[in-house]
């Protein structure tokens, strides 16, 4: 029987390391964002953040935080960026006057976070900044840019 990582060449980081970098990635958020008198947001990009966006809220106990997702698709069946995200599902708090922070799974060419920033400025966020699980700069085609004092955040570089 076939085993279940048969797909799998080699262990980047184990479960252990994975965690420990969650929790220093918690340990800034909540270090730059406590204290500020507006509202934080979370907002996980769909589906592919759902998991490090839950392991990542558990990491900034002191922080109150809203939780909410947004869908953005671009792949269609291929695994190239067609350049164009269109936004599927929105959120649905209200974002304005608050300090947003979008939550990735990956970060490639960075179509997806361009637009989603553009977007969830254009809703009145005070600021916008980005964690990502894993962030690939070598395939970067699209430069973002971050709103207000927004911070990047992230897990892991990768090739
Ligand atoms: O920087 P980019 O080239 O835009 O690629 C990154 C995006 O691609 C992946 O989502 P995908 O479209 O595969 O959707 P999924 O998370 O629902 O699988 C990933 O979750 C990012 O959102």
């Amino acid at each position: 029987m076939a085993s279940l990582h048969d797909d799998i060449e080699r262990v980047l980081w184990t479960e252990e390391e994975i965690s420990a970098r969650v929790s220093e990635i918690g340990t800034a958020v909540t270090a730059d964002l406590e204290g500020s008198s507006a509202g934080v947001v979370f907002v996980g990009v769909a589906t592919g953040a759902f998991l490090f966006l839950a392991d990542l809220v558990r990491r900034v106990g002191r922080l109150p935080v809203e939780v909410d997702f947004v869908r953005a698709e671009s792949y269609g069946s291929g695994t190239e960026s067609n350049g164009a995200p269109r936004i599927t599902c929105d959120v649905k708090v209200d974002l304005r006057g608050k300090h947003v922070l979008l939550v990735e799974d990956i970060v490639d060419s960075g179509n997806t976070l361009s637009c989603l920033i553009s977007h969830l400025e254009a809703k009145g966020a005070s600021s916008v900044s980005v964690c990502t699980f894993l962030d690939k700069p070598a395939r970067r085609k699209v430069h973002f840019k971050l709103v207000g004092d927004g911070k990047f955040y992230r897990g892991f570089e990768i090739l």
